[in-house]
């Protein structure tokens, strides 16, 4: 039994949280000729919970065949997707600054919701979980929202906001799980570790 995992993740917040749970980590990052990004395409009619479920598997399938082919050891793949869901209405991470601005102003005012899926690998068993949290955001003024997406912060996260930034000033109440909604829900994942034989 291996005592580290591999965590298919460019996410920094990912290795990040992964390492609070005292669980060794090797990167396991999709290489050039691999397009990461197009496994993030929403099928139609398909719901946020169904959207998030499927895109983690899919980035499990690329991580599994990828240490496979990079002759690797045989030790877990871990993977995660987050995405937010405002009703049946995904909002994936922002295209540009105008995409964040369009998204930030839906967010304003109402409460939507923060989907992660978690998946491992561990030899022919996969195991999976998913975190929902609830999240309700102020009413916040064009000018706010023009200066936060200024700030760069929303690009490369799911609705573009990010918790653990300045978008938490925004943020009235949260119920679920806050490392959920950062990209990797602890207790979730120390589960699926537990039930892959580590101590977490
Ligand atoms: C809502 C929210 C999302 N996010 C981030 C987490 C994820 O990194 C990102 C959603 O994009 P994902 O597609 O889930 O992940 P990623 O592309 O960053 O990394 P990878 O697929 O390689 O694992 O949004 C925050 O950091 N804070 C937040 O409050």
């Amino acid at each position: 039994m291996p005592d580290f995992i591999y965590l298919a993740s460019q996410s920094p917040r990912r290795a990040q949280l992964l390492g609070q749970l005292g669980v060794r980590h090797e990167l396991l990052l999709a290489t050039p000729d691999e397009d990461a990004e197009s496994l993030e395409v929403v099928l139609p009619n398909e719901s946020p919970t169904a959207y998030v479920q499927r895109v983690t598997a899919l980035k499990l399938d690329a991580a599994v065949a990828r240490r496979k082919r990079l002759g690797l050891v045989d030790a877990p793949v871990l993977c995660a997707d987050t995405t937010v869901a405002l009703g049946r209405t995904i909002l994936g991470k922002p295209e540009d600054a105008r995409d964040a601005e369009r998204m930030l102003a839906l967010l304003s005012g109402s409460t939507h919701r923060v989907l992660t899926a978690v998946a491992l690998q561990h030899g022919r068993r996969r195991h999976t979980a998913l975190s929902v949290s609830r999240v309700r955001f102020a009413a916040i003024t064009k000018k706010l929202i023009a200066g936060y997406t200024a700030s760069g912060e929303p690009l490369g996260k799911a609705g573009a906001y990010a918790i653990q930034g300045a978008a938490a000033a925004f943020i009235e109440h949260i119920s679920g799980s806050y490392s959920g909604i950062m990209g990797l829900p602890m207790f979730e994942t120390a589960q699926l570790l537990r039930s892959a034989g580590f101590k977490t």
